[in-house]
């Protein structure tokens, strides 16, 4: 009976930042999905990405929330950096970033110009064709909560979600027409920002759901709409 699921592996990129609170919610989601028959077909599996050789045989990868300066140089120190891109930007694997992790995963940061950091410069994973602007909110101490609406994004599967933002960047714009749209925004101060978008296979939030106890509706919608859709890419 065993042999015959088939093995879904997620990777948390574990450099840095939330990646603790991303595996944690995916072990709670997983533990919840062998009790529910519409997953017997598969066995989960979460694992952290510290190394180059642990990208081997993933289906979905998580950027998690950060400083995504240190993340970078530590990207491009473990030589992860090109590999990662060559795998979401032409193999198509399903990639979520969670606020640095939608910075790394963006195409284009409006606010960070040729950024050099010692013999290293700025330099994204990409592959959601969005423009970002960092730090859109002001500084740490001007973290928020917001309830987002999301459930014409989600399709009715998850309704009204408690939005964490921590020093979040926004999208400023959506550079393509090839499927990227926005997830979501919030208004502020009379302002509307978009705090998500995503492609078929690259998805990326403003805000942290990994740092929402006890909630995983948002891990599993990723799951589902991203990874399993897309498993034989
Ligand atoms: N909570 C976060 O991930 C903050 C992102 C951070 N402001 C950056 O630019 O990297």
């Amino acid at each position: 009976m065993n042999e015959q699921k088939k093995v879904v592996k997620v990777g948390v990129l574990a450099l840095q930042g939330s990646f603790r609170e991303h595996l944690s919610h995916l072990e709670n989601l997983f533990k919840e999905l062998a009790e529910n028959s519409d997953y017997s077909m598969y066995e989960f599996k979460a694992c952290k990405v510290k190394a180059k050789k642990d990208l081997d045989s993933l289906n979905g990868i998580i950027i998690c929330g950060g400083e995504s300066t240190t993340m970078t140089i530590l990207l491009q120190r473990t030589k992860i950096l090109n590999t990662l891109r060559e795998m979401i930007t032409k193999r198509h694997l399903p990639a979520w970033g969670t606020c640095c992790g939608l910075i790394l995963l963006s195409n284009h940061i409006e606010n960070n110009k040729s950024k050099i950091l010692g013999d290293l410069t700025y330099e994204c994973i990409g592959g959601l064709d969005v423009t970002v602007s960092r730090n859109s909110f002001g500084r740490q101490l001007e973290s928020f909560t917001e309830t987002i609406d999301l459930t014409e994004a989600t399709n009715h599967q998850i309704k009204i979600f408690k939005g964490v933002f921590i020093r979040a960047p926004t999208i400023t714009t959506i550079d393509s027409n090839d499927g990227t749209k926005i997830l979501a925004t919030v208004t502020r101060n009379e302002h509307t920002y978009v705090i998500g978008a995503m492609n078929r296979t690259v998805l990326g939030t403003s805000f942290h759901p990994e740092l929402v106890d006890g909630d995983y509706r948002f891990h599993k919608w990723f799951l589902d709409e991203f990874i399993l859709k897309n498993l034989d890419l």
